[in-house]
């Protein structure tokens, strides 16, 4: 069934884009019902023509809508919230307005002090939503009640799965999921370009790379493989996969990639 009300969306770049058009594509949210808001009239101009939908940069029509989906950076969030309080008050208040906010770091706490009189559920999504390969993590703030609750639910099975989990586990969990992405696409990258060196062309090697990528995650998933059960399965005594290891360990993928997720969620905490 489509969304029933208006849907504000403030911030429209990458991460609200890859949220936003599989909804769209669903027919969860209608193109009517969205009120989009971004910083500059370049921005508005071009995204309303690309994506067909209401896009301005007055803030105020995207914060009259009674579920608002926050995605501007967690830098520019103090520069938002005067547009919301002023929508707040000059309309009847919604029936449990509600902010889902998918700002890296930015904690309920801080929410519900910038966004007084809504309801704020914290959403850490990651960019595969796209494409609807998606994870979504989420916390609820005070007085988000059951309805809502199944409604931004739904919002994000739409993009993949949904998992509830405590705030302080948003962190390690937006390093991992959200920041993921672009760790592997440099394992992807860094890997097509050692098949470059040894004799590929480029285009093959990529192609490659992605769908080793992807058949090895599939293959850890579909079988319950422990990663380690999986390396063995490929490592023959004296063979071409123990050279490779050999060097990775050498050059210390291990640790450097375990350093990248710790890193990621030190700094997704000190964005609170
Ligand atoms: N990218 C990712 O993989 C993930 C991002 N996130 C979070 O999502 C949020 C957005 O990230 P991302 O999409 O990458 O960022 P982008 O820079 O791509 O998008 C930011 C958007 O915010 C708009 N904006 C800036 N200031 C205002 C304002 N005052 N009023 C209205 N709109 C404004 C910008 O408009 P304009 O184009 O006009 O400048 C732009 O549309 C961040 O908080 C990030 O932490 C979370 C998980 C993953
Ligand atoms: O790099 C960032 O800060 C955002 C949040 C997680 C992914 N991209």
């Amino acid at each position: 069934m489509p969304w029933s009300e208006t849907f504000g969306v403030v911030g429209l770049g990458r991460m609200a884009r890859a949220l936003l058009l599989p909804l769209l594509d669903s027919g969860l949210v209608e193109r009517s019902a969205v009120r989009a808001a971004v910083a500059t009239e370049a921005s508005a101009q071009t995204l309303a023509g690309e994506l067909g939908l209401q896009v301005s940069t007055d803030a105020a029509r995207a914060w009259s809508a009674p579920v608002v989906l926050l995605a501007v950076k967690p830098q520019q969030i103090e520069a938002v919230a005067p547009a919301a309080a002023q929508a707040l008050s000059a309309a009847a208040p919604a029936h449990e307005p509600l902010l889902i906010s998918v700002l890296a770091g930015v904690p309920l706490w801080r929410l519900q002090a910038l966004f007084p009189g809504r309801a704020c559920v914290r959403a850490v999504p990651n960019t595969p939503a796209l494409v609807r390969s998606g994870l979504t993590g989420l916390s609820w703030g005070e007085g988000v009640g059951e309805a809502r609750r199944g409604e931004v639910r739904q919002l994000f099975a739409q993009v993949g799965e949904v998992l509830e989990l405590p705030e302080p586990q948003l962190d390690p969990f937006l390093a991992l999921t959200s920041s993921g992405p672009a760790f592997l696409a440099l394992v992807a990258e860094s890997m097509a370009d050692g098949a470059v060196a040894a004799g590929l062309p480029r285009p093959l090697a990529s192609h490659l790379a992605h769908r080793t990528m992807a058949g090895t995650a599939a293959l850890l998933q579909g079988q319950e493989l422990h990663p380690g059960e999986l390396k063995d399965m490929v490592t023959s005594p004296a063979g071409t996969t123990a050279a490779g290891l050999r060097e990775l360990e050498r050059a210390g993928l291990r640790s450097a990639l375990i350093e990248a997720v710790l890193a990621a969620a030190e700094r997704s905490r000190q964005l609170a």
